[in-house]
């Protein structure tokens, strides 16, 4: 767990793992920040496989910087948190990334979620602002809410997946397909820009230099899902030959065409 003081680290690690403990933000549960570090277990199945996830709740405070960000060495996934109602905790979020793939690396697992999102009138960060910052380092977004229980088990089962895919993949035969993809994961074709060597990898995205384009869609991303007009485009660790390019002088959007002979500079939706 990483981010912030006071967006709900704790909170949410407690509706996680003690679904009986009183709800963040309810009168009985009074705010004490983390000292230092703390951790729980949770038993999960996962594929008929009984798999024990350990989370890490590390304390947001600044004084406890450097202790928090030693526990990312080694961390296999990221539970990367900020506030809907505190600007500031969703600006630390690209610090939070830094320290993230400085200490555990660019390949690491992170979702990002937008807390307390029960707040609605106290809303000061816009629910497009948190999915495009995550959509630009390639990562799961969801808003949660502590005291609701509003996506809290759905955020811990997709990073559970994809840290347990990496791990167990040849356990693993459900396909991602089976796996549940709001609505408002289903994103437009765009080139993303996260920093690192491996930016285009991580974002599923890798142009061939000729004149066709081939597209990486959805490899180890079991959110996102990308849509080519009405038809949905089907994830693929191989190279696909969509051919994709009507003409050099295109933008990138202008270039994702379907491919089906007639139809002249469609777009992708
Ligand atoms: N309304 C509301 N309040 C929440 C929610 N989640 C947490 N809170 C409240 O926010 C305050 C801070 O929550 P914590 O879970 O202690 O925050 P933290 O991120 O662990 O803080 P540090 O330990 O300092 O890093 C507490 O008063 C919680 O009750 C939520 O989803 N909705």
């Amino acid at each position: 767990m990483a981010g912030e003081s006071c967006v709900g680290k704790t909170s949410i690690v407690r509706r996680y793992t003690e679904p009986g403990s009183p709800p963040a933000g309810a009168a009985a549960a009074s705010y004490l920040a983390t000292i230092g570090i703390d951790f729980k277990v949770k038993p999960v199945m996962f594929n008929d496989t009984r798999v024990k996830l350990q989370i890490w709740d590390t304390a947001g405070q600044e004084r406890f910087h450097t202790l928090s960000t030693s526990y990312f060495r080694g961390a296999q996934g990221f539970v990367l948190v900020y506030d809907i109602t505190d600007l500031k905790s969703f600006q630390s979020i690209t610090m939070w990334m830094e320290d993230i793939h400085e200490k555990a690396g660019d390949e690491v697992d992170v979702i990002l979620l937008g807390n307390k999102c029960d707040k609605e009138s106290e809303r000061v960060v816009p629910k497009q602002k948190g999915e495009k910052l995550a959509w630009e380092y390639g990562i799961p977004f969801f808003e949660t809410s502590a005291k609701d229980n509003v996506n809290i088990e759905h955020a811990f089962s997709i990073l559970t997946k994809e840290i347990l895919e990496k791990c167990l993949s040849p356990l693993i035969t459900q396909s991602w397909e089976e796996w549940p993809v709001p609505q408002s994961a289903v994103q437009p074709f765009r080139r993303t820009s996260t920093g690192g060597k491996d930016g285009q990898e991580r974002n599923h995205l890798r142009f061939s230099k000729g004149k066709w384009r081939v597209l990486h869609l959805g490899k180890n991303n079991p959110i996102y899902q990308h849509r080519l007009q009405a038809d949905l485009l089907e994830s693929s660790s191989v190279e696909q030959d969509l051919q994709a390019l009507e003409n050099n002088k295109l933008s990138i959007s202008q270039q994702c065409p379907c491919g089906q002979e007639g139809q002249r500079n469609p777009e992708m939706h």
